[in-house]
């Protein structure tokens, strides 16, 4: 498919931003691994969540799912029944990784494969902790690709000491932990989101916190729970920047999850000048929320690296796009991880941002950007990355001309209802 898009004047007024798509998937694992009922309120119906709804339901879990509710009938984790069929997860990391996980301690034999970008993402991040643990997993590449074969059985604690910062990576070691037997704990080189933390100890799970190491028993239960989903912060991101770089816009942003380790480009907008404004800020299901209104504002470059890119990974796309509106230099570095995303998310930035106009170099580990520049209308790709089709959406709003975006449907993925709710905010004349 492709898109036509157009430039605007100006967006304004209010929306609700879909549900935060970490803590969906959460919600419906845990669900699943739960006795008993889980109710799910506000839960993103994006390709990715339906991908993880798929997998538990080939697996004997009874759930339904209309628009944002879901009802989980959670049997435990003995209650999961092995698949007829291999697990498709789509185009979802997060599906896959906390899958194996939950997998790694079930006693039979589970197929798991995904679409082409998930067969480029590697997998030996948590198939070889997972085998330490005393999981059988063969795949491609000694278990680093899909399609994936796990065979659960009783699964040790391990003290596991991750070289890379990946909310993925912790949540699967400390999954597998919860049964078999021993202590397992995960200390990463700089704090993660932490959902399945919070998420955890909401299903009636303990759950240690000591600086960047996480701990838990093995033998815990979870207990069916209501989670209230926030909307997805990742999603907001981009009307946050959108607001901040068209002229004359005041968004409001409805219910935005405000967990901290998810909270980084809050911090870098206000730090390159933007005008943010919180309101009722409140918590639910252990996760903070609150409205967010961006107007437009003038934005200066800075830099982005160490301890602040877990905490606002998925959002270094729109970041580019925003210092490309910015006075001055901005550096991205310590951000390897985009290379290993649903693209090579420094690749397909630079390329296609440049096709644009913009003054953006890639390094090995980030990006470099010079404002401000103009952009144009040009012909572009998502290359079926939600994240960067999206960007270049909000990056065709300020062209000069029409640009055309290719794979548009990708959005799918994370933000059904983006174009939609794009359409609702804009003024065109
Ligand atoms: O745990 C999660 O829900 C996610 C963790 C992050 O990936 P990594 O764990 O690979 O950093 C993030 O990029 C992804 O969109 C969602
Ligand atoms: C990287 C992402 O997701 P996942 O790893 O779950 O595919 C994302 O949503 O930007």
């Amino acid at each position: 498919m492709e898109k036509q898009l157009t430039p605007i004047k100006s967006l304004n007024g209010s929306i609700k931003v879909p549900g935060d798509k970490s803590i969906s998937h959460r919600a419906v694992m845990f669900g699943s691994i739960a006795e008993g009922t889980t109710t799910i309120n506000g839960f993103l119906p994006g390709e990715d969540c339906l991908s993880t709804i798929s997998c538990f339901k080939k697996l004997g879990v009874k759930i339904e799912q209309i628009n944002e509710q879901v009802t989980v009938e959670g049997k435990g984790i003995s209650g999961l029944q092995p698949s007829k069929e291999e697990l498709y997860v789509g185009n979802s990391g997060t599906t896959i990784r906390l899958m194996l996980g939950i997998l790694a301690n079930t006693p039979f034999t589970t197929v798991l494969t995904g679409d082409d970008s998930i067969a480029k993402r590697p997998m030996n991040r948590v198939t070889q902790p997972l085998k330490e643990m005393g999981a059988i997993i063969d795949g491609k590449e000694e278990g680093n690709k899909v399609p994936l074969k796990i065979t659960g059985g009783s699964t040790k604690g391990i003290d596991y000491h991750s070289k890379i910062a990946s909310a993925q990576v912790k949540s699967a070691i400390l999954l597998a932990g919860l049964q078999g037997e021993g202590i397992t704990s995960v200390t990463e080189p700089a704090k993660s989101r932490d959902h399945s933390e919070r998420m955890l100890e909401a299903f009636g799970c303990s759950v240690d916190q000591k600086g960047l190491t996480v701990s838990l028993n093995a033998g815990q239960e979870l207990k069916g729970t209501h989670i209230e989903v926030p909307g997805d912060i990742s999603s907001a991101a981009f009307f946050l920047v959108a607001g901040a770089i068209i002229p004359e816009s005041t968004i409001s942003l409805k219910k935005v999850g405000l967990n901290p380790t998810r909270t980084g480009i809050l911090d870098v907008l206000e730090n390159m000048g933007a005008k943010i404004q919180f309101e009722n800020v409140n918590s639910e299901s252990s996760e903070p929320y609150g409205d967010l209104v961006i107007q437009t504002s003038k934005l200066k470059g800075t830099i982005i690296k160490g301890d602040l890119i877990p905490r606002l990974i998925d959002e270094i796309p729109i970041i580019a796009l925003a210092a490309t509106q910015a006075e001055g230099k901005t550096i991205i570095q310590d951000a390897h991880e985009l290379r290993v995303k649903e693209t090579d998310r420094i690749k397909t930035v630079v390329d296609e941002l440049s096709k644009m106009g913009a003054n953006i170099e890639a390094t090995d580990d980030g990006m470099i950007i010079h404002g401000k520049t103009s952009l144009k209308g040009a012909q572009v790709d998502s290359y079926g990355d939600h994240r960067i089709g999206m960007m270049l959406s909000i990056a065709s709003c300020i062209a000069k001309g029409e640009t055309k975006l290719m794979n548009p449907e990708a959005v799918a993925v994370s933000y059904p209802s983006f174009f939609d709710q794009l359409k609702s905010l804009a003024n065109h004349n």
